[in-house]
């Protein structure tokens, strides 16, 4: 192992240890994820888990939608600081996980309050009412520009809107020319300059942007 490998990992151990715990029901979602998944690393885990639960208690949304729903992990993060009669909307259009994750939903105490879309995020985003006071995207990177303006469209002013894995890997600030990377690196270079909204990237994981609507 490599020594910044094997500091990553210190670190994030470190993390995970003087945060929040991961609650029970999260810890079995991502045991199954890591035992039945091929690509289990898409699920937030538990150090972006509770931020994405600290910044949904700030906001207390009424309305949350999440591009992206994969084995439902974030979900229940971010349902986490739903208001009283508070919905989350997450969409993702992998039929074959539906049944596990709509399990996983049914059995959680958000289980009134979880609406899970399954079919493409480009056709069914535009679909769904606003407004949102939070907005978590984490789909197909090549979307991003549209899911963010969707979003921005759709979120009440002052609402939040999440972006992930900006950073990939670390390449957007390398000279990697892969179409991916320029792609991500673009749509950075644009949200920087979008007087539309208040923004930062945090540097967790794979980078989350943040961008609060004006
Ligand atoms: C990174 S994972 C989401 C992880 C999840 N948000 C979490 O943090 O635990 C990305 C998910 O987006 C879904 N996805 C990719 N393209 C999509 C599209 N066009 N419409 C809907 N879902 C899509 C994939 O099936 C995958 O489950």
């Amino acid at each position: 192992m490599q020594a910044m490998d094997m500091f990553d990992d210190l670190l994030t151990s470190y993390l995970e240890k003087t945060c929040d715990v991961e609650p029970a029901w999260l810890q079995h979602i991502h045991r199954e994820t890591y035992i039945k998944e091929t690509r289990p690393h898409m699920l937030s885990g538990h150090y972006q888990g509770r931020l994405l639960a600290f910044l949904s208690k700030l906001v207390s949304p009424h309305r949350i939608l999440e591009v992206g729903t994969f084995t439902g992990y974030a979900t229940l993060c971010l349902a986490e600081g739903l208001a009283e009669g508070g919905e989350i909307h997450t969409i993702d259009n992998n039929v074959e996980l539906e049944e596990r994750v709509r399990g996983y939903f049914e059995s959680s105490e958000w289980s009134h309050s979880i609406h899970y879309h399954i079919g493409d995020a480009v056709t069914l985003v535009p679909q769904l009412e606003g407004p949102f006071d939070l907005v978590f995207i984490d789909a197909d990177k090549k979307n991003n520009g549209l899911y963010y303006e969707l979003a921005l469209e759709k979120s009440r002013r002052g609402g939040l809107i999440l972006i992930d894995n900006v950073l990939w890997k670390g390449k957007v600030v390398g000279d990697a020319h892969d179409a991916q990377t320029q792609q991500i690196a673009a749509l950075n270079k644009q949200l920087g300059a979008d007087d539309r909204v208040d923004k930062l990237i945090l540097p967790i994981r794979d980078g989350v942007y943040l961008l609060r609507k004006r």
